[in-house]
């Protein structure tokens, strides 16, 4: 069986609205701390609620903008000239050499320090889409048996999402039964076809209004009923202010720094 687990979004905004900082989320299980995506605000989100690098194991990333990745220059210095750690990151098989070539390099490359890949910051594990990974404590995993621990863990995989077109970008899936859009334009029959798999929780961005790498509220009311009930919507920034339950047609809003369990 796997583990239930408790997760809080950092945000429920896009890239640009302040109020509600990014789209990122906190993910808690046997008591360790992991990011799914780890924005510019990330840090400040946490820090608004008494955690900090120290308090977080592993992160996630879903894609290469600035509001999903753009805290990793921060864990990577704070690791290496403060905590002496290499934080945990599970990244996208995809994403090996962008991540480092187009986001980090410029920042971090330190030829003194012999600081020239991701991995001389990092602990690295690359992940192939539909691979299961877990986010499991390493005292867990070194404490009990590997059967034991594989079933007392949080198991994950990502699936490709369409967000831009022709940039890469996933979506989580959380023990076989949890999905996490991060950002992505709608997929009906994808969350259909999740659904029809065993998946009970659709963790999915929305947005007030057209847009056309998002999946605008108004298309996720045409999703069924039995979809709808189980969505949880993030992402949209600030709600406006005459919506009311009966609008949101079954789906919920998720708040920031709320914890749920799953
Ligand atoms: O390729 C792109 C990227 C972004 N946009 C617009 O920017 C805002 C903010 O982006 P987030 O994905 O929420 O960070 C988004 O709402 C789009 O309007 C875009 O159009 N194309």
């Amino acid at each position: 069986m796997n583990q239930p687990f408790h997760i809080m979004m950092l945000g429920v905004g896009n890239g640009f609205i302040k109020s509600t900082y990014h789209n990122n989320a906190l993910i808690e299980t046997q008591g360790k701390r992991y990011l799914v995506d780890c924005g510019s605000l990330a840090w400040q989100s946490l820090h608004d609620i008494g955690l900090g690098f120290d308090d977080i194991e592993g992160i996630f990333i879903t894609h290469l903008h600035y509001d999903h990745c753009g805290g990793l220059d921060e864990a990577a210095l704070y690791g290496a000239y403060a905590a002496n750690r290499r934080m945990k990151l599970w990244i996208p098989e995809p994403l090996k050499g962008l991540l480092w070539e187009h986001c980090l390099r410029g920042t971090l490359e330190n030829v003194v320090d012999h600081k020239l890949a991701l991995e001389d910051y990092f602990d690295v594990q690359w992940v192939e889409e539909g691979e299961s990974f877990s986010f499991v404590p390493q005292s867990v995993n070194a404490a009990v048996p590997a059967i034991e621990a594989s079933c007392s863990s949080l198991s994950a995989h990502w699936i490709q999402t369409l967000h831009v077109p022709s940039k890469f970008s996933c979506s989580l899936v959380l023990n076989n039964r949890f999905f996490y859009s991060a950002d992505m334009q709608p997929d009906k029959e994808l969350l259909v076809e999740l659904s029809r798999q065993g998946v009970e929780v659709f963790y999915h961005e929305t947005c007030f209004g057209h847009n056309a790498v998002h999946s605008a509220f108004e298309e996720l009311c045409q999703y069924p009923e039995e979809i709808r009930r189980c969505m949880y919507l993030m992402h949209y920034g600030e709600a406006p202010r005459d919506l009311t339950e009966s609008d949101l047609q079954g789906m919920k809003l998720l708040r920031q720094h709320e914890w749920l369990t799953w």
